[in-house]
């Protein structure tokens, strides 16, 4: 048996004030360090033999404060904008209660949660904030829908995490919430529909047990 643990990063200041991050390099709250503490809390005992994140700070600082808390700093780490939050386009920094005043509860609902649908663009990408300032500016997203991010998150997980379960060590992925929806989409086998059911808490560690060949044996995953 193997383990995968699925962690998004604790609350961060955009979280706080109930703004639409996406890309943006926001850092944890207080309560965030909180959080991701007490996910280190709830992994007591877990060995993993390698951390998969994103380059944004949120989830960098919530994976470091895990690998220290489990005495697991020596453990290797990949931080790669292929585990990065779902590109939120021109919503980035708006209020969400605020889009849902002017735009309608279903159609916010829509841009947050649904497979398919894409927030509106940015006219051109956003570079101004430090991880991506060495980035190719045409592989730079001005928007995505959960399609479009699941189509460069889930080629990292096949070719980067799934051949370390296969080969019997535990991985750690410390990421976001449209991050860890696709790759429990993947996973799970989700539908495209059903998939806008799923929501992923701050700070809560998912685990996966599977099998040799990465059939699932036990999860704990709450569906609500
Ligand atoms: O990028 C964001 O705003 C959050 O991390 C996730 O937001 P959501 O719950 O609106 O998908």
């Amino acid at each position: 048996m193997v383990k995968l643990v699925m962690v998004r990063h604790g609350e961060s200041i955009a979280n706080a004030l109930n703004q639409y991050t996406g890309w943006n390099d926001v850092d944890l709250t207080h309560e965030g360090v909180m959080q991701a503490h007490e996910a280190a809390k709830k992994l007591k005992g877990f060995y993993f033999e390698h951390v998969h994140t994103s380059v944004l700070q949120r989830a960098i600082k919530t994976a470091y404060i895990i690998q220290d808390d489990l005495d697991l700093n020596y453990v290797p780490i990949t931080k790669t904008w292929r585990l990065n939050e779902r590109h939120y386009g021109a919503l980035r920094g708006l209020n969400k209660d605020d889009t849902r005043k002017e735009y309608g509860l279903e159609q916010v609902h829509l841009w947050r949660r649904s497979f398919y649908s894409v927030p509106p663009a940015l006219s051109k990408p956003d570079p101004t904030t430090g991880p991506y300032k060495y980035f190719d500016q045409n592989m730079m997203p001005v928007a995505e829908s959960l399609y479009e991010a699941y189509q460069r998150i889930i080629p990292y997980y096949v070719d980067h995490v799934a051949p370390g379960l296969l080969d019997g060590k535990n991985q750690l992925i410390v990421a976001h919430g449209s991050t860890i929806r696709a790759l429990i989409k993947y996973i799970e086998g989700i539908s495209d529909k059903d998939i806008d059911g799923v929501e992923v808490a701050n700070g809560t560690p998912l685990v996966y047990d599977f099998d040799d060949k990465l059939n699932i044996i036990n999860d704990n995953r709450q569906r609500y």
